[in-house]
């Protein structure tokens, strides 16, 4: 599925590279608003919530039509979330570069630019359209590329959200220098989820690391299960968009992310 994926990514991303050259988009994100400090903001007290933009996915196919990506992350923001993820992945998953573009100027929160990044261009692209978060994926990632990727991310300014899916994966991402490492527990291989993936890893991260569980929130309960296992934040996407009310429904997960009841290891 992974390869798959990176085979279209790298297709369209050739195409891009030849409409734009890299001096322009270097020149761009230049040019653009300072990032913010996300990793600052991803260990504020309380679990926090990244509300994902997410139309498709190759799991579910089609879960949302959000024509007003825009729209759909003021909800997001009113209702509290930390910050907002934007899948910028055309085939698979429905979105695009001017998502990313109209929800930066309609919100004021972190943005992540979740994709499958594979190459430094993509790293100033993000930059240019307003980022402060860059996705990296290691089990799409040779060793130097996630090192070379994650250093230009933050000599940017930005901050890598670094995912994994297992232990090793884990150990290159800490190798690497990773500051914020998103525990995916939706298998590659098999696309299901096990939340029991970040229960078994997330105790072993050093205590400056922040740790988000990526994956399977559907609903309050499923925070609390993470906040119990040391999540400082959670990555949600199809729990949200499938929503009558997003805005409540991210407002429902920050109450129960920032409830003194809600157990979380010290740290
Ligand atoms: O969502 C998928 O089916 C998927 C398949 C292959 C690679 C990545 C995939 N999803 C990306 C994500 O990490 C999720 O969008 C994100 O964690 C939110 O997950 P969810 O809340 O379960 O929609």
């Amino acid at each position: 599925m992974l390869d798959e994926i990176l085979a279209g990514v790298r297709e369209d991303l050739a195409i891009r590279e030849a409409q734009v050259p890299l001096d322009e988009i270097k020149l761009a994100a230049a040019q653009a608003a300072p990032p913010m400090d996300a990793y600052a903001k991803l260990r504020a007290p309380g679990v926090g919530v990244i509300a994902e933009v997410k139309r498709a996915s190759p799991s579910k196919g089609q879960l949302a039509e959000i024509p007003d990506p825009a729209e759909l992350a003021k909800e997001y923001a009113a209702g509290g979330a930390r910050a907002v993820s934007v899948l910028t992945e055309g085939r698979w998953f429905g979105g695009s570069l001017d998502d990313f573009a109209a929800v930066r100027a309609a919100v004021d929160v972190p943005l992540l630019r979740k994709d499958f990044v594979v190459s430094s261009y993509q790293v100033h692209e993000a930059r240019a359209y307003g980022a402060d978060l860059v996705l990296l994926i290691v089990a799409a990632l040779d060793q130097n590329t996630l090192s070379g990727l994650l250093d230009r991310i933050e000599s940017l300014g930005m901050t890598a959200l670094v995912e994994v899916h297992d232990e090793e994966e884990t150990d290159r991402a800490l190798e690497a220098g990773a500051r914020v490492i998103g525990i995916n527990a939706r298998n590659l291989r098999t696309l299901e989820v096990d939340r029991t993936v970040f229960e078994r890893i997330a105790p072993g991260l050093p205590n400056d690391v922040v740790k988000i569980a990526e994956s399977g929130v559907r609903g309050p309960h499923d925070l609390i299960r993470y906040a119990s296992a040391g999540a400082d934040a959670v990555l949600v996407g199809e729990g949200l968009v499938t929503q009558k009310s997003p805005r409540d429904a991210v407002a429902e997960l920050v109450t129960a992310g920032s409830h003194p009841a809600t157990p979380r290891p010290a740290r």
